[in-house]
């Protein structure tokens, strides 16, 4: 649990206020903390909040609204509860809660683990209030997460599993290797992977083997688990393809401060790559991303002898519409036209490559839709009406597709660029292929 340490921090008011659906319950006999709790919160969240200041009125909200909660902020000590009779209330209600108090003792400590608290926080400072406000950020995410734990232990399965659903993981549970890759592959969007070490029919080395042929460290995060005295086997671990190891068995705080930890860093890279592969303002890959993947899918579509077809999308007079409009409505545009293009060309390789410059890259089945699939994108972004306040804007685009396979992507798409300047010349508004 947590004992903050009493240092100022910068309150950053410029970040986005993120939306919690379900509504939170603070239970807190002092006014003054009361509110200062809520204030912090909906500072940081768009989120309910209910607020009790003693245990009845918490009873009262809990037999209303108990299924609701995403979880409870409880002070221990309550004027008509004061020996923490709120815990057994909240467990029995089954809603998961953050306790606060003003004293830390170990014994305290160890009856909020086995009562099964999400955290302990210590009210000794503003920093107290703004970690609990932190927390229920995260473990309003996590609800995102999926994790798979596996082990061939039911007791050891069964303990680990309330622990990470406690914190509001999505948990999968296997009990060996086997099990685990077959999962793994029906669900692709597991983002940990907690395995035991010792398990019939395929142990926890080999399938971290396994898994790390279908994805890297920086997508999926391992974490081995190994039994008390055998200090080796962590090393293996990692030297197998895990990112982490633990001992068993598993301490709650322990376990949740390393899942943690690989979770933020793994969304790290997740931004890093976003970052390195995507337009800022339209989210569509850029101009490297796509030069090299559309490079590899250009090499594997021609040593199938397949066929591909490349657009280029100029949008018509786009200067005229930044002068006449602005600037911020000329972005407003790109972002509509990026946003059609994503629908339109699913299933196809598309990225913004200049200012008002688009490409798409078109393989496989998609090959043969090409021509329509512009003209269906050329004829719907001619008809729609943007809203601007207060005006309703539209704007037209010229499209050069070419269709026979050239030596390399970059001259199939210098190819794509005189047809585009021929429908530019042609009146704009028009695909020439
Ligand atoms: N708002 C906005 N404008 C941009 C962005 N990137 C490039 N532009 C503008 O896009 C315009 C491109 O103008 P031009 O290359 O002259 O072409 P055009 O006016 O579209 O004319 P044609 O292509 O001949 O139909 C310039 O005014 C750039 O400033 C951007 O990110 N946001």
């Amino acid at each position: 649990m947590v004992n903050v340490r009493d240092n100022i921090r910068n309150n950053n008011n410029a970040q986005p206020v993120k939306r919690i659906i379900k509504p939170i319950l603070i239970i807190e006999d002092q006014d003054s903390l009361l509110v200062m709790l809520k204030q912090l919160m909906l500072a940081s969240y768009d989120v309910q909040i209910h607020t009790a200041s003693n245990y009845a009125q918490a009873k009262s909200c809990l037999s209303k609204h108990r299924h609701e909660y995403l979880l409870a902020i409880c002070d221990l000590n309550l004027p008509d509860a004061p020996k923490g009779e709120i815990v057994d209330l909240l467990n029995r209600a089954k809603v998961r809660m953050i306790t606060m108090t003003g004293s830390f003792g170990e014994k305290l400590r160890s009856t909020m683990i086995e009562k099964g608290v999400i955290d302990y926080i210590i009210k000794d400072s503003i920093n107290a209030y703004e970690y609990a406000v932190e927390l229920v950020g995260r473990i309003d995410n996590n609800a995102k997460n999926k994790l798979l734990l596996v082990d061939d232990s039911a007791t050891s399965r069964a303990i680990i599993e309330q622990m990470l659903r406690l914190q509001n993981f999505d948990v999968l549970t296997a009990e060996n290797g086997h099990q685990a890759l077959t999962l793994f592959e029906q669900t692709p969007d597991i983002k940990l992977v907690l395995t035991d070490y010792q398990m019939p029919e395929m142990d926890g080395f080999n399938l971290t083997l396994a898994l790390r042929q279908l994805q890297p460290k920086e997508q999926l995060a391992i974490i081995g688990l190994s039994s008390t005295g055998n200090s080796e086997l962590g090393a293996q671990f990692i030297k197998n393809g895990a990112n982490d190891f633990l001992t068993k068995p598993v301490a709650y705080e322990e376990l949740l401060c390393r899942i943690n930890q690989n979770i933020s860093l793994l969304d790290y890279m997740e931004a890093l790559r976003t970052a390195a592969n995507c337009d800022f303002l339209t989210g569509l890959f850029n101009r490297r991303y796509f030069f090299s993947t559309g490079e590899d899918i250009f090499q594997a579509q021609r040593s199938s002898a397949s066929q591909i077809a490349v657009a280029m999308f100029d949008i018509d007079h786009f200067k005229q519409i930044n002068d006449t409009y602005g600037h911020k409505a000329g972005d407003e545009l790109l972002v509509y036209f990026a946003q059609l293009m994503k629908k339109v060309f699913c299933q196809n390789l598309v990225a913004r490559i200049g200012g008002e410059e688009f490409c798409v890259l078109f393989y496989g089945e998609q090959f043969a839709k090409a021509l329509s699939l512009c003209q269906q994108f050329r004829e719907q972004l001619a008809q729609t009406k943007i809203t601007f306040l207060p005006q309703e804007l539209s704007m037209t685009v010229s499209i050069g597709l070419h269709q026979q396979l050239e030596d390399n992507l970059d001259a199939m798409l210098k190819k794509a660029d005189v047809k585009l300047y021929q429908a530019k010349a042609a009146g704009r508004n028009q695909v020439i292929n």
